[in-house]
């Protein structure tokens, strides 16, 4: 396997030059419905062919959500492994956000499917479910160093219920998001300008200061827009680790669409507002 720079390094780059923000890629039937589209493999095309077409030479990062391309069977495969493919030839990072995770053996096998090169969806990072174990992701984490693609793990998810399992207590005191937080920094330790391995921490947690977010990687923060974060909250849910946020809005972009236009200025509207917000 010939290895890509690494994605820590990738996503700086890209970060420097385009600015940190992630549109995600989610058709809803809700949304095909406001472009005037049927919710059918066709509207799906046309949607994710737009966003594609509008948004793939600006934007730093994309976040296809995988469950809205499954939907449709392996059609919806089909338009997703092609709206990878141009994302990339475009310059955009694609984090495929699949939230993966099951017992080491088969996480192998996911890991196999967005993580190797020669994989038809082959992405720049996968999103990854923790909660079989952290070490159950080992697999990931080692494709993922070995083809110079990275992970997000969600350590403390947008969701008020994740509440629930990522701020329980071990028996030593600790949270299980700050466990995932821990094995994150040793993962990138020493890693420069940032390691490949990021969280998922979301933009609607408010004030995250008990946690400790310096895991040398990057922390993609969905929950801007549709769920009521605004950029203008990242300096106080992040504190001196706004550096390494990558802030994702999906449907606060998106239903600006199908007009080209439109959804450009609304992803720069939310670019510029970031940029307000953390500086650079
Ligand atoms: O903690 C998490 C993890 C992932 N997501 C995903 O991000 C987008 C958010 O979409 P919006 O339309 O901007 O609300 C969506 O794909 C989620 O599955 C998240 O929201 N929170």
């Amino acid at each position: 396997m010939s290895p890509q720079e690494p994605f820590g390094a990738r996503l700086r780059h890209a970060m420097d030059t385009r600015g940190p923000l992630c549109v995600g890629i989610d058709p809803h039937a809700s949304l095909l419905a406001s472009w005037g589209l049927d919710d059918d493999i066709k509207g799906l095309e046309t949607f994710t062919r737009t966003v594609v077409e509008a948004l793939g030479d600006q934007v730093a990062v994309f976040k296809p959500q995988a469950a809205f391309f499954e939907r449709f069977g392996s059609r919806g495969v089909a338009v997703l492994e092609r709206a990878v493919a141009e994302l990339r030839a475009a310059g955009g990072l694609v984090v495929m956000d699949a939230k993966r995770g099951d017992i080491g053996s088969t996480m192998a096998a996911y890991a196999e499917a967005f993580l190797h090169p020669d994989a038809p969806l082959f992405s720049d990072a996968l999103t990854v479910s923790p909660y079989l174990g952290y070490e159950s992701l080992r697999p990931a984490v080692d494709l993922a160093r070995e083809s110079g693609s990275g992970l997000f793990v969600l350590a403390l998810t947008s969701n008020p219920e994740g509440a629930e399992v990522q701020r329980a207590e071990r028996a030593d005191g600790r949270t299980i998001g700050a466990t995932m937080l821990g094995h994150l920094a040793r993962e990138n330790a020493g890693a420069a300008p940032m390691g490949s391995y990021g969280a998922v921490v979301g933009a609607t947690l408010g004030d995250l200061s008990s946690f400790d977010l310096d895991i040398n990687g990057p922390l993609l923060a969905p929950g801007i827009g549709a769920q009521g974060a605004t950029p203008a909250d990242l300096p106080r849910v992040f504190g001196a680790a706004v550096r390494n946020v990558v802030p994702n809005v999906s449907r606060g972009v998106l239903k600006a669409g199908p007009d080209a236009g439109a959804l450009r200025e609304a992803a720069a509207r939310f670019a510029d507002e970031v940029r307000q917000a953390v500086g650079g």
